[in-house]
This record gives C-alpha cells, structure tokens and sequence, in this order.
C-alpha cells in the first residue's frame, strides 16, 4: 500500500499548470545571401510551468533558434509567442529565464563565485545577498569548494556545472538549456543529468532542453519535442510516460526503451537522408 502511495506522489503532475510557454503558428525565415532559410515554420506547442521540455532532431531543424526565439534572441517573421503570459521579450526584460549555451562561457579572468556574481552585478542586487545566491547555488550543483578557484582550474563538467549555478542565481522561472551536455564525456553527462533532475524537482522550475541524444530526452523530460528539418517543423510531442523522479537504473527498464524507440520512431518518419 505504501508502495502504490509513493508512487502516486512521485508521478503528480506539478499543483500549478500555468502555461509558462505559448506558441501560435510561429515561424521563421532568415534572410541570407544565398536566398531565404526556413528554419521554422508552424510551431504550435505550449510548455507548462514545471514541465522539463526536451527538443530533438536532426542537426538544423532549428531546436537553437526555437529556444533564441523564446528568449527573444531571434525575432519571429510569422505567429505568436508568449513567455510566462508576456512578450518575449517582457520576459527577457525582467529576467524570467536563464540561459545556458552549450559552451560554458565563463570569464577567464573571473573566479567561479565571480562569474556567478555578474548577472546579479548588472541587475544590481546588493552584494550581501549576491554571496548568499552564490553559496546557495553553488551548493547546489556540488561546487562549493571551489568557488575561489578559476574557470581554467575546472573540468569541461565542473564548468558546465558553475554555467547553471550562474543561471540560477538570478532565480528565474524558467530555465533554457542548448545542448548544455553535449560536449562531455558520457559518465559525466550521466552524472550532470541527475544533477539536473534533482535541481530540477528541489526549485520546481521550467526547463526547455535542446538535445542530439534521445537517452538524455528520455531520462529527464516530461515532453519530447521531435523536430525535422527544412523547414524546421514539429513532428510530435511526445509526453512521457516515466516518473517525474527518475533515476539511472530507470534506462533498464522496458518502459524507457519504449519511450526510446517511440522517439526513434518518430525521427525516422521525416527525416531522410539527403
Ligand atoms: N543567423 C542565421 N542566419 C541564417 N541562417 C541561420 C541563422 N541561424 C540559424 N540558421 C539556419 O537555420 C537552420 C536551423 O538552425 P539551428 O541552429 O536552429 O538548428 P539546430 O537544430 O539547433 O542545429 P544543431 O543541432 O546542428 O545545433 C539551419 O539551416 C541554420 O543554418
């Protein structure tokens, strides 16, 4: 009986479902020497607060510039979009979303805590309170110890670690996360993958993930974004079946195989290979 309790806890859908992401047949065409790009082209998809929200597909269907155009870093040529019930970017004026690129760019000549610190700098935020941000999510992603040391001094992971604590210091509601993984070594991704998970459930917040890799997408998401190129279009959302709490050992299990070769599936269906 306890059992079957804990079980219906874990899998609860989060208490609030606001719509903290809406899209209304967005597209978008760049315009280039070579003629136009259509990197996107009739987006409909809407992303709850607390959701973790995956997009795969094949290299240029457009998973960056969906996530830029959410976080208003690319202008929409056609359809709507709101972020957290506002413009893109009203959200990106009052820093409703952190960002991390898949490179960690932290500033060379800046310690980590320093790092972390510059987001608060600019927004002003008084420096007694920047401290606690640092220490408090420092201590989240594990690298307290080494909040004095420099970017050069950490591992690609530890780095990559210090890039998400940096986005989480300003507190924002929704997380946007480009391939934050994809260039390191499989043990250390598994390993920041639960990280994430737990950071995931312990602040409740939105993530939108671009990923190459389907075992990713199927170990953290709620939703899967299955993307195919030219243009750049939705093939299926795919909502997960899996526990909202997951671990490693969950990737043995029928179920994650299924949701894999679903995803697979999905790939296949309209990508060819030129
Ligand atoms: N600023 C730009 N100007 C012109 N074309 C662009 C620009 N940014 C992206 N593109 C094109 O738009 C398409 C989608 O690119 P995007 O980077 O979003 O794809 P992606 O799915 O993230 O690819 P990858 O998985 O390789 O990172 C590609 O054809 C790309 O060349």
């Amino acid at each position: 009986m306890q059992a079957v309790e804990t079980l219906t806890e874990i899998t609860r859908e989060p208490r609030s479902h606001r719509q903290m992401i809406a899209i209304d047949k967005l597209s978008l065409v760049f315009e280039t020497n070579d003629g136009p790009v259509h990197a996107l082209s009739d987006i409909d998809l809407t992303i709850h607060e607390g959701d973790f929200v995956s997009f795969i597909g094949p290299s240029g269907c457009g998973k960056t510039t969906l996530l830029r155009v959410i976080a208003d870093l690319e202008q929409p040529t056609g359809g709507q979009i709101q972020v957290g019930g506002t413009s893109p970017e009203d959200a990106r004026l009052n820093r409703l979303y952190g960002y991390v690129f898949q490179a960690p760019a932290l500033f060379p000549w800046r310690s980590i805590a320093s790092n972390c610190a510059l987001p608060m700098e600019i927004s002003a935020q008084p420096k007694t309170h920047r401290n606690a941000q640092i220490d408090k999510y420092l201590g989240m992603v594990g690298l307290q110890d080494f909040k004095h040391k420099f970017p050069w001094q950490l591992s690609g992971g530890m780095q990559q670690r210090a890039s998400i604590a940096r986005a989480l210091c300003l507190e924002p509601e929704l997380l946007l996360m480009d391939e934050p993984f994809g260039a390191l070594d499989e043990i250390t991704r598994d390993h920041l993958n639960m990280e994430l998970l737990k950071i995931w459930k312990a602040t409740g917040k939105t993530v939108v993930f671009v990923t190459h890799s389907i075992p990713e997408a199927v170990l953290l998401s709620t939703h899967i974004v299955v993307m195919s190129p030219r243009p750049g279009r939705i093939v299926k959302v795919i909502k997960s079946p899996l526990p909202r709490d997951k671990t490693l050992a969950l990737r043995d299990t029928q179920a994650f195989t299924a949701l894999a070769a679903e995803i697979r599936q999905a790939l296949a269906t309209d990508h060819q290979i030129d």
